[in-house]
């Protein structure tokens, strides 16, 4: 939060403890002219006390220049170091694709968002806040004392007997507060966990509103939210109930036996004087002494209040600073490859294949290549889930840019988690793996549409500037938007339009949308996972051949036999770990095809049911075909 001696926030410190410091000088000027309005008032002394009741009215505005710069400094610096933790953090945050890695590969931070935005706020104002908290009370308690001190004195009197009854008083009761001070760091910390699931519950509901609308769903997202509410309520309860007994204690010990204490030291040297009254000591002298060494000792008792509280408020600021630190930890570890989690099925051993583990964490002994000449090889890599599930035991293959690659297999056999290996989203924890490195464009099944206009979208992930560095022009956009059958949107909202795009458009314009920015991109390869699937079969066939006549090499995932025909090799998975990496004979998918026809007149067996289930899968056809 503050980088080096000379930055902006130590600038706004300096300027805020100087304040703090003339507001305490302020006070004990004001706590003497009190006590002279006072005096002149129980003397019957007019002209005097006007002459009070002016310098009350001036010093009205410096003081309350001095109290609303406080404020307002305070407010800056928390803000200042709210801006550099969340700079820091989405540095973090975005620095290799740690937000992904954090949630799916990592099991330490549930709700990331909760530390990214109300811990890492109240981290900040909670600092600031406590400066002035501590600062303040430490001039007071100083300055007070000293002025104390010498008005005591004032009064003919060297009574050590008052200071030590105080400074007794206040130590052994911090040690009583102490002791029995609850763990409020803790408490705090799981307040924010329950808040941050809370806000989790509610973030899916917005996200999938039309599912659930659909599906009628809503009693049980209700009686989800009213559950994860009823967590967060039966924690503050108890937190409530904790703070019920502590925040008494500590009232009756700062309000009612500091006070009676204070009050006992600074009647002592009326009460005990031992040394004849002179002729000016008279009621007025005394009321004026009085009035003085209460407001003193009001201000200063005050001021040891607001440092015991502070200690509450420091425990509950080590709850949220332990978030925000364990966030900047794992964010980091996951930046370097590192993650923890904590593993559903461990150590399941495959055939071809071990995971070898430091502790409860898998190693990721895999080599990752970039290659040089726009090759993809796999040798002996295994398709490894994140809770160490191993899908694949040992893939091999190579492909060369033109060679287009059509995978194919049952649901579950690890067809995206080859996609994501090959993105290096996922770790390679064995054999080697060379990949082209920034030459990969995937496209999901349900495509992602950005904040922003319709031009965004095409663009995405990069930014107008970046377009028009690009040279690409608007003209360029709508050629592209033709060739996926999306020209009525341009016509219809034009490029400048910002909407919500997840809304407005039905799931195939979402995936031509998407189809859109692989047009824009021309990445080397795409990587389409099903996202033609909502796409009429003429379209996508023209989508796919336009894509093929722009230089993209293709890796197919589809359960369509339409899309064969663009592709030269093939990647067969059977679901049980066993794959088929060949090259694709256009002929050889009617052979299949007539295969199953002879087996489907010939006699029920066992090894007619076993081939025929075979052929379904490599014909990417049901049973009931
Ligand atoms: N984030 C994850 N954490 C743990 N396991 C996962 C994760 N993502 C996928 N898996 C598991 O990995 C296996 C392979 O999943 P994958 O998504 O690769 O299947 P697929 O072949 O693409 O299936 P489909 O045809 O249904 O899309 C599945 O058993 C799945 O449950």
């Amino acid at each position: 939060m503050i980088p080096s001696p000379f930055c902006t926030e130590t600038a706004l410190l300096g300027g805020h403890t100087t304040f703090l410091f003339l507001r305490t000088f302020l006070s004990i000027y004001v706590a003497n002219l009190e006590g002279a309005i006072v005096k002149y008032i129980v003397s019957n002394e007019p002209k005097l006390f006007i002459r009070q009741i002016m310098k009350w009215f001036a010093v009205a505005i410096p003081a309350t220049f001095i109290n609303s710069m406080i404020k307002y400094l305070e407010s800056r610096i928390a803000l200042s170091f709210r801006t550099r933790l969340v700079e820091h953090s989405y540095r973090l945050y975005f620095n290799n694709q740690s937000y992904y890695r954090v949630t799916v590969l990592d099991g330490r931070l549930e709700n990331c968002a909760q530390r990214l935005t109300d811990d890492i706020e109240t981290v900040a104002n909670t600092v600031s806040h406590l400066y002035g908290q501590i600062t303040k009370p430490g001039f007071d308690i100083l300055l007070m004392g000293i002025a104390l001190a010498n008005l005591v004195k004032s009064r003919n009197t060297n009574l050590l007997i008052g200071p030590a009854i105080l400074t007794g008083v206040v130590l052994v009761s911090a040690l009583v507060l102490r002791v029995v001070s609850p763990k409020f760091g803790q408490l705090v910390a799981q307040e924010a966990e329950k808040k941050g699931y809370l806000r989790h519950v509610h973030g899916r509901i917005v996200s999938n509103a039309e599912e659930i609308a659909f599906y009628g769903g809503h009693k049980v997202e209700q009686s989800h939210l009213r559950q994860a509410y009823r967590i967060l309520v039966e924690h503050l309860e108890h937190m409530f109930g904790v703070k019920l007994w502590f925040v008494m204690l500590e009232q009756f010990l700062m309000k009612y036996v500091w006070s009676g204490a204070g009050m006992i030291v600074v009647s002592l040297p009326i009460l005990l004087a031992t040394k004849p009254k002179s002729k000016d000591d008279n009621v007025s002298e005394r009321t004026h002494y009085f009035t003085t060494a209460k407001n003193l000792l009001i201000t200063g008792s005050n001021a040891v209040e607001r440092l015991m509280s502070s200690y509450k408020d420091v425990v509950e600021l080590a709850g949220h600073t332990a978030r925000v630190a364990t966030m900047f930890t794992v964010l980091e570890e996951a930046s370097r490859g590192i993650y923890h989690k904590t593993l559903v099925a461990k150590k399941e051993k495959a055939s071809e294949f071990e995971i070898e583990f430091r502790g409860d964490q898998p190693l990721a002994k895999g080599k990752l290549i970039y290659s040089t000449n726009h090759e993809i090889i796999l040798i002996n890599v295994p398709i490894v889930t994140p809770n160490c599930d191993i899908v694949c035991p040992s893939l091999s293959l190579h492909l060369t840019p033109g060679q287009h690659l059509l995978i194919t297999g049952p649901n579950g056999c690890g067809k995206s988690s080859l996609f994501r290996i090959l993105s290096g989203l996922w770790p390679v924890y064995g054999g080697e793996l060379h990949t082209p490195k920034n030459s990969m464009f995937y496209i999901p099944q349900r495509p992602y549409m950005v904040i922003g206009n319709l031009r965004d979208q095409v663009i995405y992930p990069d930014t107008y500037a970046d377009m028009i560095n690009k040279q690409v022009t608007e003209e360029d956009l709508r050629k592209i938007m033709r060739m996926v059958h999306l020209e009525h949107i341009v016509e219809r909202d034009t490029f400048h339009e910002v909407k919500d795009w997840t809304d407005i458009l039905s799931g195939g314009e979402k995936q031509r949308m998407a189809i859109a920015r692989l047009f824009y991109h021309k990445p080397k390869y795409a990587l389409l996972d099903e996202c033609t699937s909502a796409v009429s079969i003429d379209v996508e066939s023209h989508i796919y051949q336009a894509a093929i006549d722009m230089g993209i090499t293709l890796l197919t995932i589809t359960h369509r036999p339409t899309l064969w025909k663009f592709h030269s090799h093939i990647l067969q998975f059977d679901g049980t770990g066993y794959w088929e990496f060949s090259e694709l004979n256009h002929h050889s998918r009617l052979d299949l095809k007539k295969e199953k026809e002879e087996l489907l007149r010939a006699k029920d067996s066992a090894q007619k049911e076993n081939r025929l289930s075979e052929l379904n899968t490599l014909l990417c056809e049901d049973m009931t075909q």
